[in-house]
């Protein structure tokens, strides 16, 4: 299938820091990205990089199958989306103004701006000026500002970081409806339940390279430990190993009709998480 964006060797030193010292990996079309990592591990730098935004000091990088140039190409730029912490909302503007000027910018419908409004839930609000927004509400602006023209390839730099339950979950389905019509997604969450759900495919970051890239599925197979716990209809719980022995005890219970439930011991990704950074999630 075909990259989206290639990444080989990525490097990138600050003054001070070596943020990257070498990313490699690919994102195919269609599919959500998710770019998982602690703290200062260099996912907004990567963003960054691959948005143009920053320069990288070696490596190569391919988007559109274009390398990147030390100018903004702009008609990739329009094929691309970019939510990050920075806005750039016009504060004493109101919603609708403010995505009225990305419509003029990009060259789409206004339209546009009731359907992206609620793919973000926030068609009641369109005429409140930014400035008086909560956390979450500018949040779901800036969403609603970085899918208005379709793009092709979306960056999400922790995108429900603000929000509460059930706005999460619209973001979510918005998501999945986007990624459905075309959308390539590269998404940068500490939420490792959004990673679960939406991300084909996962990378792990730390101390700035990439430690594990599969699917959530195969890198929890990787990750499983030998046991299986069964659950005992006396509410003990057992650990047994997946060997001959292990199938004796379980068949033991379940002939003396002692048997509740089998699990296999499959680590979340947030266990992976611990387990390849050393870092707790918060
Ligand atoms: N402009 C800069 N000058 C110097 N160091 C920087 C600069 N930008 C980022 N860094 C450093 O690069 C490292 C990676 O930062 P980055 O913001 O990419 O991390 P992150 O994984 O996005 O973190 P978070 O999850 O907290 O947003 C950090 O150590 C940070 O201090």
């Amino acid at each position: 299938m075909e990259n989206i964006i290639e990444v080989k060797q990525l490097m990138k030193s600050f003054s001070n820091k070596t943020a990257l010292r070498n990313v490699s990996f690919n994102v195919k079309k269609g599919e959500t990205f998710g770019f998982l990592g602690p703290s200062g591990s260099g996912k907004t730098t990567t963003i960054k990089i691959l948005t143009s935004q920053l320069l990288h000091t070696a490596g190569n990088v391919n988007v559109f199958s274009k390398p990147l140039s030390k100018k903004k190409n702009a008609s990739m730029m329009k094929r691309i989306g970019i939510l990050t912490d920075n806005s750039g909302l016009y504060d004493r503007l109101s919603i609708y103004d403010n995505l009225l000027l990305f419509c003029k910018l990009y060259g789409v419908s206004k339209k546009r701006i009731g359907q992206v409004l609620e793919q973000v839930n926030l068609e009641n609000d369109q005429n409140t000026v930014v400035k008086e927004l909560s956390k979450g509400m500018k949040q779901r602006v800036t969403l609603a500002r970085a899918i208005i023209h379709k793009p092709d390839l979306l960056f999400l730099d922790e995108p429900t970081s603000a929000l509460d339950p059930v706005n999460t979950k619209h973001i979510h389905e918005g998501l999945r409806q986007l990624n459905k019509e075309g959308t390539t997604i590269f998404l940068t969450t500490h939420d490792m339940t959004e990673a679960e759900e939406l991300c084909d495919r996962v990378a792990f970051l730390h101390n700035g390279e990439i430690q594990a890239l599969d699917t959530p599925q195969n890198l929890r197979l990787h990750y499983a430990d030998s046991g299986i716990t069964v659950l005992l209809k006396d509410k003990r719980t057992i650990s047994v190993e997946k060997d001959e022995t292990g199938a004796e005890q379980i068949y033991q219970f379940m002939k003396n009709g002692e048997l509740l439930s089998i699990h296999s011991n499959e680590p979340t990704l947030g266990d992976i998480f611990v387990k390849l950074t050393g870092r707790v999630l918060s």
